[in-house]
């Protein structure tokens, strides 16, 4: 199957307008969802536009600096990224603009119906969405079935936030009194990372629109094939045209989503240096910023801990989605007591990880996201053993032998021992499958070693001593501390960085905050007192 088929009207529309509501609903699917019968790793090719603004998919104008993007599993072409420039950036902004107009004044109420749908479209179609992140991402389908899962449960809690929205009364002296009144914010940009290309267009959309605003979405140049469907699906369920729109682009799209005036909220994931940039050009324009940054975020596992949930734990931190994670708990300390057993379990665990084809239901571990990316990680396994670091397994090029894998970026999980925390493996982000594993002693050490650090995203402990657990987390300096589990996130949890991992939070009721204002009204009931 080479071609995107447009999908026959499956799913009939069930969302019921009241007498307030007057857009138009759309009557015909706009889904273009290949047909997925058939479809297996190496043989999609993407040919549709993949900018959506004004309610309908755009194609890119700037052909001659389009990029080719790759199948992660196979190193094919699986379409040309055309990058949006100022005209394109403009006319997405200005269509965003004139559907919050109307979307801002709609009752909570009614804008939860409509997500609701939203929500209901994307769980329909999870499978289909899940093979389409599989072959841009490389990530393996289990995982990605949960991403997409994830996605729609955002939308649906803050479908149930948004008809809650309210302000506060405050009675002054008098009979005077005020009110304050939540208010969108306008049109708010979302920049994306590769990592979890629909879950972060769900995660930055839902509150968004939820709190009446809407958003020009830009996913990450690798990954541009999934925004697109969300934004058809919240046109299938009845949002404004321009109401959720994809601008397809690199460094100079996402500066100008930045830098245009009529945006009034950044909120971005990646990396560090492009978050501080973000925030530059943010700034400029006192416009308001959610950083979701990089993290290397500690796992402590002490001595009375379950050992087998510990070992599944550090497996949840160091390989979902090839290493490729945030939040990841990249710093395994160990207490020194229990390191023999804990490193034969993960490493027995980690070599029975399935690295394959990630559509396949078996497969464990998909491919990293590019070529320059596998070897960037492999250049970190390297520097780690001229560090002095011992490889205990994987960390090498997966050579599959299936052919059609042959071009694909596969590395087998790697569990790194004898690492202290001055390799540069234990400082830095890595980014792909690799655990480094540390000795500890005591839990005052091992704190003061877990906040040495300037990323402050995420952080875990297993231990059967509540105290400890609790003294623990109220200690480590991160926006998450896990307790015996690690990289769940739940939608109704805030997620979010301390220190330079960012600021901001995603998902959660508090994220209401970061996609809406308090106006205060104040009435006089007297007479005015005039100074003058
Ligand atoms: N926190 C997270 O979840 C993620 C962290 N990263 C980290 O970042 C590293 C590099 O990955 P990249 O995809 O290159 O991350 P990046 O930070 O360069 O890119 C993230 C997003 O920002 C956009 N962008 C880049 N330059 C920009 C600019 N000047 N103005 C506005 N937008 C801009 C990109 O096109 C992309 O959509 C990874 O190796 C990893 O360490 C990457 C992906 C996700
Ligand atoms: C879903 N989760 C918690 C594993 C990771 C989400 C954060 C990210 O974008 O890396």
């Amino acid at each position: 199957m080479k071609q995107w088929i447009g999908k026959s009207n499956e799913f009939p529309l069930r969302t019921q307008v009241t007498s307030h509501f007057k857009f138009k609903m759309a009557q015909t699917p706009l889904l273009s969802l290949p047909e997925f019968r058939n479809v297996s790793t190496g043989s999609l090719v993407v040919k549709e536009a993949l900018n959506f603004w004004g309610g309908a998919r755009v194609q890119g104008k700037d052909t001659k600096n389009s990029e080719p993007v790759y199948e992660p599993a196979t190193g094919r072409v699986l379409c040309d990224l055309i990058p949006c420039g100022e005209e394109e950036v403009d006319q997405a902004i200005k269509s965003a603009h004139s559907a919050y107009l109307k979307w801002s004044k709609l009752a909570g109420i009614e804008r939860a119906r409509i997500l609701l749908e939203a929500a209901r479209i994307i769980r329909e179609r999870r499978d289909q969405i899940a093979i389409l992140e599989v072959i841009n991402n490389g990530k393996s389908i289990t995982e990605a079935k949960v991403d997409i899962d994830v996605a729609w449960q955002c939308i649906e809690y803050y479908a149930g936030i948004a008809p809650t929205l309210a302000g506060q009364h405050i009675q002054l002296p008098g009979g005077s009194f005020a009110y304050t009144r939540r208010e969108p914010l306008g049109v708010c940009v979302g920049i994306g990372a590769w990592n979890y290309p629909f879950q972060i267009a769900a995660w930055k959309s839902a509150p968004a629109l939820a709190c009446g605003n809407a958003m020009v979405f830009k996913p990450s140049p690798m990954t541009p094939v999934t925004a697109v469907i969300l934004a058809e699906i919240y046109k299938e369920a009845g949002v404004p045209d321009g109401l959720f729109n994809v601008v397809q682009g690199a460094a100079e799209t996402g500066s100008l989503l930045c830098h245009h005036p009529m945006v009034a909220k950044v909120s971005f994931t990646g990396s560090v240096p492009t978050g501080k940039k973000v925030m530059e050009m943010s700034a400029k324009g006192v416009k308001q910023v959610t950083l979701e940054l990089g993290g290397k975020s500690p796992l402590i596992i002490f001595k009375d801990c379950e050992l087998e949930n510990a070992v599944r734990g550090a497996l949840m931190a160091n390989f979902l989605t090839q290493g490729e994670v945030c939040c990841n708990g990249t710093r395994v300390f160990v207490q020194r007591d229990i390191m023999k057993p804990f490193v034969e379990d993960v490493v027995k665990r980690t070599k029975a990880i399935a690295v394959g084809d990630p559509l396949l239901d078996g497969t464990r571990m998909g491919s990293l996201i590019s070529k320059p990316h596998m070897e960037k990680v492999l250049g970190f396994i390297k520097q780690a053993k001229e560090q002095g670091a011992t490889v205990l397994c994987g960390g090498e090029p997966f050579v599959s032998s299936d052919p059609k894998l042959k071009g694909g970026y596969f590395l087998s999980p790697c569990v790194l021992d004898n690492c202290r925390d001055d390799m540069t493996c234990v400082k830095e982000e890595i980014f792909g499958p690799v655990m480094s594993i540390l000795p500890f002693d005591t839990e005052e050490e091992v704190l003061q070693r877990a906040n040495n650090t300037t990323f402050g995203l995420a952080s875990g402990v297993f231990t059967r001593d509540i105290s400890r657990a609790h003294r623990v987390a109220e200690n480590l300096q991160a926006g998450t501390c896990f307790i015996n589990n690690y990289n769940v996130s739940p939608v109704e949890v805030p997620f979010g960085g301390y220190k330079m991992s960012g600021f901001g939070r995603e998902n959660g009721m508090v994220t209401i905050e970061y996609y809406s204002q308090l106006k205060t009204v104040v009435v006089e009931m007297g007479d005015v007192e005039n100074y003058f």
